[in-house]
């Protein structure tokens, strides 16, 4: 690490994930739930802007409403990566926030990530993937996949991962205007959550008319919203649910597609279209 302050700035993507498909084949002793899913990246998604102090403060603006500043992933990322590197220097972060919260597109999960990446750059630590996985590690499951920046199939609570190339179909995801609480969504009694597991070669020939999300059954009938939204969308393309929700994103072959269920959709929901990407923006953005 050099000891002068590092004079750059520099502003990287945080992309939304897609759980293509999420099966649940058990729960362990600590009562978290093993999962085999499909991640793939979005080329939609946060933004942050990073630069380095000398005072070793971490400054994010603005706030995001409801989540107190030491709770934001952002903060904790920065200043668990302060603590495994012995690093001196702080971090001004701006944040763009797109990703709506609770929406199963990973965008905490996504914005630690690339903050723990960001300032590694920034502050030279030179600290591998794997380094920086592990410390994502421990803020969410899904902080890994992020850092490693490949579609991944993944199993345990998401955290063991195998690179894979998916499918890159267009993508209209749907907000239905609710918040879910994966907490929730793990405790309900209904929740399936002893699926056979599969062998990853399987899950991929299967193909994406295959996959399915072992989440979706009990979040509609806990958010009738959700439940509304993926009505309406399977009458059109192909639809599922992300991760535990509240988002759904219907399947479409072009933009075009995607653009009339846009147009279709009008203000019904806020929703947006996006390509489906097997590596992350943020990576190419800092060539890992
Ligand atoms: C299931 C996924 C798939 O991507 O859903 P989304 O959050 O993306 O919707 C994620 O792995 C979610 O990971 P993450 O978002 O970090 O979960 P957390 O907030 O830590 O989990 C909140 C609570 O849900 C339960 N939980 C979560 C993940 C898991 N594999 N098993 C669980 O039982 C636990 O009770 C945990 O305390
Ligand atoms: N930077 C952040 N962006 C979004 N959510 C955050 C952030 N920091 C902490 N959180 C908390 O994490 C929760 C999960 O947010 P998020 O990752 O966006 O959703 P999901 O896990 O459903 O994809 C939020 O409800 C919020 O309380």
């Amino acid at each position: 690490m050099s000891d002068a302050l590092p004079a750059s700035r520099l502003t990287l993507p945080a992309p939304a994930k897609l759980n293509r498909m999420l099966h649940i084949t058990g729960r362990r002793a600590d009562g978290y739930h093993e999962l085999q899913t499909l991640f793939q990246f979005l080329d939609h998604g946060d933004t942050l802007h990073l630069a380095p102090r000398d005072d070793g403060k971490i400054r994010l603006t603005p706030g995001i409403a409801g989540v107190a500043p030491e709770e934001n992933l952002i903060v904790r990322a920065a200043r668990r990566l302060q603590a495994e590197s012995g690093c001196p220097l702080g971090a001004d972060i701006h944040l763009e926030k797109r990703l709506p919260m609770g929406g199963g597109l990973g965008g905490g999960s996504s914005d630690a990530a690339t903050t723990l990446l960001g300032l590694d750059a920034l502050w030279r630590l030179g600290l591998t993937l794997e380094r920086l996985a592990a410390l994502g590690l421990a803020l969410g499951a899904d902080v890994p996949v992020f850092v490693h920046g490949h579609a991944a199939w993944a199993e345990g609570i998401g955290e063991r991962l195998t690179p894979v190339t998916l499918d890159t179909p267009w993508f209209v995801v749907v907000h239905p205007g609710i918040e879910v609480a994966t907490p929730a969504v793990f405790r309900a009694p209904e929740l399936t959550r002893h699926t056979p597991p599969i062998t990853m070669a399987r899950a991929l020939q299967g193909g994406a008319s295959s996959w399915r999300n072992d989440c979706e059954a009990t979040v509609r009938a806990l958010y009738p919203p959700v439940a509304a939204a993926l009505d309406w969308l399977s009458e059109r393309a192909p639809t599922m649910l992300t991760g535990t929700g509240a988002c759904v994103f219907a399947r479409l072959a072009t933009e075009e597609q995607a653009d009339r269920l846009l147009a279709e959709i009008g203000g019904r929901w806020k929703a947006f279209k996006a390509r489906g990407l097997n590596r992350s923006p943020l990576h190419d953005v800092l060539d890992r």
